[in-house]
């Protein structure tokens, strides 16, 4: 039917454009003090930290993935004309403009999502779209391997209890003139992940999919691969992305431009999927680094990471996040992965903020499971009201110099230190953001702005699991050749006798504290890294540390 070309997107491939990795260094380094500065500068906690955000930088996922498929036997795309019914064949010659044109006699002019209702505005996006129930294709996104290859690209962080499951969602035709300007996909189920889009092959130009405001991340003429260049055969091209990304199609200029749209959910199959899951050594053994300072929130708290990416919740007020059944995507997966290996109790909370006072100081954090839709402004008191104690939790950040205004003993009780690695994405304030414009109106779920929490324990309860004095770290690691993993156990300078010196410091107090004399890039630090590797099974989905 249609074989996967060798244009795939591939995994090993991916480098994050350098304007991609710059911005988000920016989004972490230069936002407010609260969360960028944790300790005194110059000092080597500091540069610690400065170090993992680094790494968070120097690996960034791709977010999006593309792929092409040659058409070698039929594929053909039935359509409903009253009692009858239509085909276009995209096997061979090209299919003429006027069979395309018999097909949008029966389609209807595209709507969107904008604010709380689905309008018609051409001048937002002019195509046209037929419904599922009126149409049929043979084309097959698991049988041909897209669905498969997405989800290597895009699921690959997630643990391998989550598998992707397409839905096929509309047909579109983009003519002369039609366009879509930059938009979310609406999340129709908390599951939604996100956006297949299939382009079969016609004859066009234009209509470039880009993704990232004005194409910052991407840009997809998919109009120029439509036939391959020596034997002229047809292929359809695809893209896949996370739905949250900002993405637009540009004018097609000429001919016509088909496109199938697939809505991509996360499920749980009974069965875990095989493929091999990446881990992220690198980004781990940072993150180890940076909990083993003695002088990281020495008596526990919490260690905060603004998410990348948008997820889908509900928006009615009062909502429990529990409801909150996706995945992470990317690096927000790496994160709560790397604090799993290291034994880190991980969730994904609701961030509220409250402005500055007045009279000074910083804003305030508070995280919660529960969803509420108010501006609470600097008034404590409202938030009380809205919460129940057990709902919400003050983070009192820990911020180098000092706040101006000492804390004052909250009144509404828990409070936990905190730290924030990476700062909240953009900072929600007073309320979740409604989406402005998405491809249809929802009001079952919106995007919401999430913060990943990871509990770090005190100091002396850090590394200590089950009762068991091991060295903290045990990361599986990937081989070069492709899946076989290595299981990668960390000691304090790689070698066996130094192993024994750990062992002296009698209790686990004592193991956490000498990592951190090496300072930043001291050899110390350095030879921390190498690591004892001991060859064992696969353990794909990491076990934490014994
Ligand atoms: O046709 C495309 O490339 C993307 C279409 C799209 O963004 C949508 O239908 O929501
Ligand atoms: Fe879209």
């Amino acid at each position: 039917m249609a074989s996967q070309d060798s244009e795939d997107s591939s995994q090993e491939d991916y480098d994050a454009p350098e304007h991609v990795r710059q911005s988000i260094l920016d989004s972490i380094t230069h936002g407010s003090s609260t969360c960028c500065q944790a300790f005194e500068d110059g000092s080597q906690e500091q540069a610690t930290l400065e170090d993992l955000r680094q790494s968070i930088v120097d690996t960034i996922t791709p977010n999006y993935c593309h792929g092409g498929l040659l058409v070698d036997s039929s594929v053909s795309l039935f359509y409903k004309k009253g009692s009858d019914a239509g085909c276009l064949n995209f096997e061979g010659e090209p299919v003429k403009d006027e069979d395309i044109l018999k097909l949008i006699e029966v389609c209807e002019p595209a709507t969107f999502g904008r604010g709380n209702e689905d309008v018609l505005d051409e001048s937002y996006r002019k195509a046209w779209k037929l419904d599922v129930s009126q149409f049929a294709s043979q084309f097959d996104v698991v049988t041909s391997g897209v669905l498969d290859t997405v989800q290597e690209q895009l699921l690959l962080y997630e643990s391998s209890t989550k598998t992707l499951e397409a839905y096929l969602y509309k047909l579109n035709i983009y003519g002369p003139g039609s366009f879509f300007k930059p938009h979310v996909d609406t999340p129709r189920e908390a599951e939604m992940f996100a956006t297949l889009v299939l382009v079969l092959p016609t004859v066009h130009t234009g209509g470039n999919l880009l993704l990232g405001e004005n194409g910052s991340i991407a840009d997809f003429n998919s109009a120029d691969q439509m036939y391959e260049a020596e034997t002229k055969t047809p292929k359809i091209v695809w893209a896949a992305f996370y739905s949250d990304i900002d993405h637009e199609v540009l004018p097609v200029e000429a001919g016509y431009r088909i496109t199938l749209t697939y809505n991509l959910y996360i499920a749980s199959p009974a069965e875990p999927r095989s493929c091999p899951l990446r881990t992220f050594p690198e980004f781990t053994n940072a993150l180890g680094d940076f909990i083993k300072m003695p002088s990281l929130l020495p008596d526990g708290g919490l260690l905060g990471f603004g998410l990348m990416y948008k997820y889908p919740i509900e928006p009615h007020t009062g909502t429990k996040l529990t409801t909150f059944a996706g995945a992470l995507k990317g690096n927000d997966a790496m994160i709560r992965k790397a604090c799993e290996k290291l034994g880190l109790e991980v969730t994904v909370k609701v961030l509220y903020t409250q402005s500055p006072r007045w009279d000074g100081g910083d804003e305030d954090h508070w995280i919660s499971d529960v969803v509420q839709h108010e501006n609470f402004g600097w008034e404590e008191d409202r938030l009380r009201k809205r919460f129940r104690e057990a709902e919400i939790e003050r983070m009192i950040t820990v911020t180098a110099p000092p706040q101006k205004y000492p804390e004052e003993e909250s009144q509404v009780s828990p409070t936990v230190q905190a730290l924030w690695v990476t700062p909240p994405a953009r900072m929600v304030k007073h309320q979740l953001e409604l989406q402005a414009y998405g491809n249809e109106h929802s009001i079952t779920y919106i995007y919401g702005d999430l913060v990943l929490i990871a509990k770090l324990p005190p100091l002396k309860d850090r590394f200590k699991e089950s009762g068991e004095e091991e060295p903290p770290l045990e990361i599986v690691t990937e081989e070069e050749d492709g899946g076989k993993s290595l299981k990668r156990k960390l000691t304090e300078s790689g070698v066996d006798s130094d192993e024994d010196q750990l062992e002296e410091g009698s209790g686990s107090g004592s193991k956490a504290q000498l990592p951190s004399e090496g300072g930043k890039g001291s050899d110390g630090a350095r030879e921390h890294k190498q690591a004892r590797i001991c060859e064992e099974e696969d353990g794909s989905e990491g076990e934490k540390h014994k």
